[in-house]
């Protein structure tokens, strides 16, 4: 709660789809658009906060592990997921996904995901933004990086992460050397991906934006390059050292897109600003925690095993992997909590871009544990 504002009174639920209703309240109508006026910032700053979605502990997996606190599920809409969905798999086939790779594609339910975590557009052509690149960043994840069976080798994921940069970010003309590299993009299928992806951002978001986008994953691609290297070697790192390379690798990536895929920007030296790269830190890594305590089976079962918070807490300590979920559960849980007192002590910024987002992260938590806690690929 902002300082010197009175608490909102619980209201009922949201109109529209919302199924949660625990902690729920009603209006969550945020100011929206660029070039909102003082006049109405501080009209809206001395209103009463509108109401919130609030935060929940919820049972996850098989239900014997301590609950996950996390942001309520703001909306469940399987009508607009279908579109979604449909506009999605159009694309991966004209992409040239085949086979098990658009099989894949289809059952992860990345356009699912759009809708559960962007809760502020109803527009399935924005939600495609981030259905189209999580879905590329997905495959590049696990064709390039994670996944032995779909071909990923981690002798070959630093040089194909390179030219993946070059995929999103073209590179200016270099003459005859620009022909093998046009060729190269244009027959591979994750290549393929990444660029027609970032060509759906660039018609709706910003060249800062765009580069925003960019740059943060070229940052997760360092991230990959050093779990290459451990599962090359077999000498995997300590906790300590996972997590502070797997902070870089979290859904943060995916929460860059809050803004462009909502329909307004928050200008990059407000973004880049400390308290709110640290909230959006941990908003993308609480949200990758549930991943990896969701995927620890699927990481330990491959060949190659994929290096993931829960194994190493286990490996570390000599623990079972029960308990170190459990450890893992705290550390989610404290982020968390830590982010929704970050969160509440940035409320009384007159930025209603910068409380949209912050409220955008909050949402892509609720739905990013949704998604993961629902989805087949994790079961
Ligand atoms: C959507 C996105 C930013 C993907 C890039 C990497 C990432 C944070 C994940 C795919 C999640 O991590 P992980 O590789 O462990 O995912 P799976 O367990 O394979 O789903």
């Amino acid at each position: 709660m902002a300082r010197g504002r009175s608490a909102p009174a619980p209201a009922p639920e949201p109109k529209g789809r919302n199924t949660m209703t625990e902690t729920v309240a009603a209006d969550w109508t945020v100011p929206s658009g660029l070039g909102t006026s003082a006049a109405r910032v501080v009209a809206e700053l001395t209103k009463v906060e509108p109401p919130q979605p609030g935060y929940l502990e919820r049972p996850w997996g098989d239900g014997t592990a301590p609950p996950l606190y996390v942001p309520v599920a703001e909306r469940i809409d399987d009508a607009l997921t279908e579109v979604v969905e449909d506009g999605l798999a159009a694309w991966a086939e004209e992409v040239g996904f085949e086979g098990d790779d658009l099989d894949h594609m289809r059952k992860a339910g990345f356009g699912r995901l759009a809708v559960l975590t962007h809760v502020d557009t109803e527009d399935p052509d924005r939600l495609l933004i981030a259905a189209k690149l999580n879905a590329a960043w997905w495959a590049a994840d696990d064709l390039y990086a994670d996944d032995s069976d779909m071909g990923a080798e981690p002798t070959q994921l630093p040089p194909r992460l390179a030219i993946a940069m070059a995929a999103m970010d073209p590179l200016p003309d270099a003459g005859e050397f620009s022909v093998p590299l046009a060729e190269t993009l244009a027959s591979d299928v994750v290549l393929r991906a990444l660029r027609t992806g970032i060509d759906h951002l660039t018609r709706y978001g910003t060249p800062s934006i765009v580069q925003r986008v960019n740059y943060s994953t070229f940052a997760m691609f360092v991230s990959w390059t050093s779990y290459a290297a451990w599962r090359h070697t077999g000498e995997y790192p300590p906790a300590w050292k996972y997590l502070a390379t797997r902070q870089h690798d979290t859904f943060y990536t995916s929460m860059t897109l809050i803004d462009a895929v909502g329909g307004y920007e928050v200008p990059a030296n407000l973004y880049y600003e400390p308290d709110v790269r640290r909230a959006a830190f941990q908003a993308g890594t609480a949200s990758v925690l549930v991943n990896d305590l969701l995927s620890v089976k699927k990481d330990a079962a491959d060949e190659k095993p994929v290096v993931n918070m829960v194994l190493q807490v286990a490996a570390d300590r000599g623990i079972p992997v029960e308990e170190a979920t459990e450890v893992v559960v705290d550390l989610h849980n404290k982020v968390v909590r830590d982010f929704e007192e970050l969160h509440r002590s940035l409320l009384p910024l007159p930025s209603p871009e910068l409380q949209r987002f912050l409220r955008g992260l909050k949402s892509w938590m609720g739905g990013g544990f949704e998604w993961h806690n629902t989805n087949p690929r994790y079961r």
